[in-house]
């Protein structure tokens, strides 16, 4: 009996003991669940919803090759706003209209900074370039400076005769090619007449030769590729490593020094012998680099501008401003091309309105109503950078019942935006007609529309590309016939997407001209 219970008084020590044990354990549990789900510590916190993801990678891999395909998938399922991990980064991505207002309209300034990365610091001067500058007083001058002087209604006007110079040299070309063959490389004539008109805004000259070791189109490939890397020790800081044993560190910094030099050189061709401005000229004939270096001696722009600061501000135009512009009509002309019926309504109207003259002239262009619809259900179609440039947050935000912290990257799904059943009927027709007697418009204010973003942070270059856009397009449709390579029916067309921040066409864009009498 006393060994009973001496048992029993064992069993009740022991079970005492594991209770409270027990409880503690339990209790930990529950505060590891509570704090896994809410970073901040709070159990008020609401994160979006998450697709599941993979230990250390996180949602990497779900990206694929063509991020915005993928994740306008993901947002089927799990909704407009998601939050996904990159590596140790959360990223929101927004796939509607109403949310990308909440963003870059309701909260634009707690989304105003931009995410650090290995590329953009080798690339762009330690982000003293505007696109990539955090935000804050510098980026403030900087967008400002850029805003009223490079990119102005006024200043891109002073333009006008180098668009049209260049667009008479393209058609020129385009003959040229005729006298040989009639299958001509739009890919290319596209790439070359953008580059021509941002290289003799920006620089005062074109840049085409091999004058300057290899050529500046070589360098300025390889910068525009490497601009759209995504290094994976951006997101997953244990494997920086990863970017200096591939070589991509070498890569930038070679190319960071090629770019340098030869914009030293850009600038030394500006100035005088005596370090001055060299000569003067009125401010209409100014390019982009007069304008700068003019600021930088009169001291005007409010604060002080280096050389480092007026190179960056040129890499920019070249960074931001030439691919996406050459991008727009690369796929304008694919879909002409594959809709022969709206390519001959754009030719009528072109042509009744340039009436027999040998050029179309941008005085011509403001009647030109069914050109700019075209150009919209374009940039509607495809945006060139489907996914925006990427935003950071710097605050905590709520957004419609969700917590956003900070320190979150912001991707705006435009191409999904512009494909959205709920704002477009048939979204994935090519119907320039949907824009004809309709106000919806790029530049900012419609968040079905938002090509150029909005906001802040949003593109100081839309007139610019749109004038040159516009005057390419009318002359060409006005100056040639065009169909598809022999045997292929339009809609056969290849539309293979490049990949990368840019995204193009995958093949060049080839296509047969016949010139037409006007
Ligand atoms: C069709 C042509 C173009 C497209 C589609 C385009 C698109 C964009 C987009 C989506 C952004 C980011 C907007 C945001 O974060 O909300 C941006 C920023 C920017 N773009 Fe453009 N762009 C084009 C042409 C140009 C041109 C021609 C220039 C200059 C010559 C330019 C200069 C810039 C700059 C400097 C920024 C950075 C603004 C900032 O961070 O404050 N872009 N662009």
């Amino acid at each position: 009996m006393s060994t009973f219970l001496q048992f029993l008084e064992q069993r009740v020590t022991s079970i005492s003991l594991l209770l409270p044990l027990s409880f503690t354990v339990l209790t930990l549990v529950v505060i590891y669940l509570i704090f896994k789900r809410s970073p901040m510590g709070s159990i008020d916190v609401l994160l979006p919803p998450s697709p599941p993801r993979l230990p250390v990678i996180g949602n990497l891999l779900q990206l694929g090759m063509h991020p915005h395909r993928s994740l306008r998938s993901l947002a089927q399922t799990y909704g407009p706003i998601m939050l996904l991990r990159f590596g140790n980064i959360p990223v929101l991505i927004v796939s509607s209209a109403e949310f990308a207002r909440e963003i870059m309209k309701s909260h634009d300034l707690a989304f105003a900074n931009r995410p650090k990365s290995i590329v953009f610091e080798k690339l762009l001067y330690n982000y003293k370039d505007v696109s990539t500058a955090p935000y804050g007083e510098y980026w403030r001058q900087v967008k400002s400076l850029c805003v009223m002087n490079l990119l102005s209604n006024k200043r891109v006007q002073s333009y006008r005769s180098v668009r049209e110079e260049e667009v008479v040299h393209m058609i020129e070309k385009i003959n040229n090619f005729l006298s040989s063959s009639s299958l001509v490389n739009l890919s290319q004539i596209f790439s070359s007449v953008t580059n021509d008109i941002v290289c003799r805004v920006a620089m005062g000259r074109k840049y085409s030769g091999k004058d300057e070791g290899r050529s500046f189109k070589e360098l300025l490939g390889e910068f525009v590729e490497l601009l759209g890397v995504v290094n994976v020790g951006d997101y997953i800081p244990w494997l920086k490593w990863l970017g200096r044993v591939s070589g991509l560190v070498r890569r930038l910094e070679k190319v960071a020094k090629e770019f340098d030099s030869f914009l030293d050189g850009v600038v030394e061709e500006h100035l005088g012998r005596d370090g001055r401005l060299g000569y003067v000229q009125s401010e209409e004939k100014e390019d982009f680099v007069d304008v700068l270096l003019r600021i930088q001696e009169e001291n005007t722009a409010g604060f002080p501008i280096d050389r480092t600061s007026v190179k960056a501000i040129i890499l920019d135009t070249f960074a931001a401003g030439t691919h996406t512009t050459f991008t727009v009509l690369e796929w304008a002309m694919t879909e002409l091309l594959r809709h022969p019926e709206v390519l001959k309504k754009l030719q009528k109207e072109v042509r009744e309105i340039a009436n027999g003259n040998s050029f179309v002239t941008e005085d011509d262009m403001s009647q030109m109503h069914y050109l700019k619809a075209v150009i919209k259900e374009t940039l509607r179609l495809h945006p060139p950078i489907p996914l925006l440039v990427p935003r950071e947050s710097t605050q905590h935000v709520q957004i419609k019942g969700f917590d956003i912290l900070p320190g979150t990257q912001v991707f705006i799904n435009v191409w999904a935006i512009g494909r959205a059943h709920e704002s477009w009927d048939q979204p994935e027709v090519f119907r320039p007609e949907r824009f004809l007697n309709c106000a919806v418009d790029f530049r900012g204010h419609d968040f079905n529309l938002i090509p150029f973003g909005s906001g802040r942070r949003s593109c100081p270059g839309v007139e610019f590309a749109f004038s040159v856009d516009q005057v390419v397009l009318a002359n060409i449709v006005y100056k040639f016939n065009w169909a598809s390579p022999s045997g292929s029916k339009g809609e056969d067309l290849d539309t293979s997407e490049s990949t990368g921040i840019t995204v193009h066409r995958k093949f060049p864009l080839n296509a047969i001209a016949t010139p037409y009498p006007c």
